[in-house]
């Protein structure tokens, strides 16, 4: 009887979360390693539909940076990172686009759609959904000048068609974005994931961005979990290296979300499963959360 009771207060935990969010939209960026198992994506794939059957209009944009590398490294082809960014030259963007669009996309949408949902997958071509144009990724040399540098084929979103992910909500069905660009002449950009879904979540003028990963979420020098940080602490600890690699553009498009509008932002430990739920809908959440 006890655990029953239990259960109920467990329940009834979500009940003013439920009542806050329904009508509202999330974004939620599903990256790469946070699909490393059956189990994980099943129960990606259930948070996600829950969410919808509560009436919060979720919008995914998916990563997929480890499947790229294991195709790249089947091609024999080598790939490097700069701050974040994978510097893409014409055949690594081939690789990207079909890795993307053809496989991680179609995989995120079967899960969903095996267990009731309505997802339709999408690149920023379709719909020219992802306007965009070439990014000049911005490096700090030994001298203390900063300066920018060419890293081929990737972009920044310079224009998100949010009539198209309108339409599709109305529809009832549930956007799933891989993050390749389309910029003026057609020519396609490889565009960090992390920074698609902050500036769709901007655009959609989004109450949540949470960015789901493969640490508890933002660590200090220490490595011990932050739960709260301001995103001028934030940048403090990328000057002193606290932050470094691929959280770098994770916690710069929270900050720049939340600038343009986005209510929160947050990030989570993707390899647990039900992480999306457990954010946010119970009162202690999990990760960490940036405020402005
Ligand atoms: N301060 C930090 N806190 C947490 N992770 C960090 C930090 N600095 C660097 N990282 C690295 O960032 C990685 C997450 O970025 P990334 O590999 O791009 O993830 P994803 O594929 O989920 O987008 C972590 O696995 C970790 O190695
Ligand atoms: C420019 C750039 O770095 N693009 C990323 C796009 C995929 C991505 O962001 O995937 P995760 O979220 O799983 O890391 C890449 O090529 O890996």
């Amino acid at each position: 009887m006890k655990h029953l009771i239990e259960k109920a207060n467990n329940l009834m935990e979500a009940l003013p979360y439920i009542r806050r969010f329904a009508g509202k939209t999330f974004v939620i960026k599903y990256g790469g390693h946070a699909m490393s198992d059956e189990r994980l994506k099943e129960s990606f794939a259930l948070d996600v539909i829950m969410l919808k059957s509560l009436g919060i209009n979720a919008v995914i944009v998916h990563g997929g940076g480890p499947q790229i590398n294991e195709t790249l490294k089947r091609y024999g082809i080598v790939s490097e990172f700069v701050r974040g960014m994978r510097v893409t030259d014409s055949e690594t963007m081939s690789v990207v686009e079909m890795v993307l669009v053809g496989q991680v996309n179609k995989e995120v949408v079967g899960y969903l759609n095996l267990h009731g949902g309505k997802a339709v997958g999408l690149c920023g071509k379709d719909g020219s959904l992802l306007l965009s144009r070439k990014l000049l990724q911005e490096v700090t040399s030994e001298n203390g000048t900063v300066e920018q540098i060419d890293i081929g084929y990737v972009g920044d979103v310079v224009k998100v068609n949010t009539d198209l992910i309108k339409a599709l909500e109305q529809g009832g069905y549930l956007p799933v974005i891989a993050p390749v660009g389309v910029g003026l002449e057609g020519e396609s950009y490889n565009i960090n994931a992390d920074v698609v879904a902050g500036r769709v979540a901007a655009a959609l003028n989004a109450e949540k961005l949470i960015l789901l990963t493969d640490t508890p979420g933002v660590l200090d020098k220490d490595k011990k979990l932050i739960q709260k940080i301001s995103v001028a602490q934030m940048h403090g600890l990328i000057e002193d290296e606290s932050i470094t690699g691929g959280m770098i553009p994770k916690v710069v498009c929270c900050g720049e979300a939340l600038n343009d509008g986005v209510k929160k932002a947050h990030i989570i430990d993707g390899r647990m499963e039900h992480s999306v739920l457990l954010e946010i809908f119970t009162d202690v959440g999990i990760g960490t959360e940036i405020t402005k």
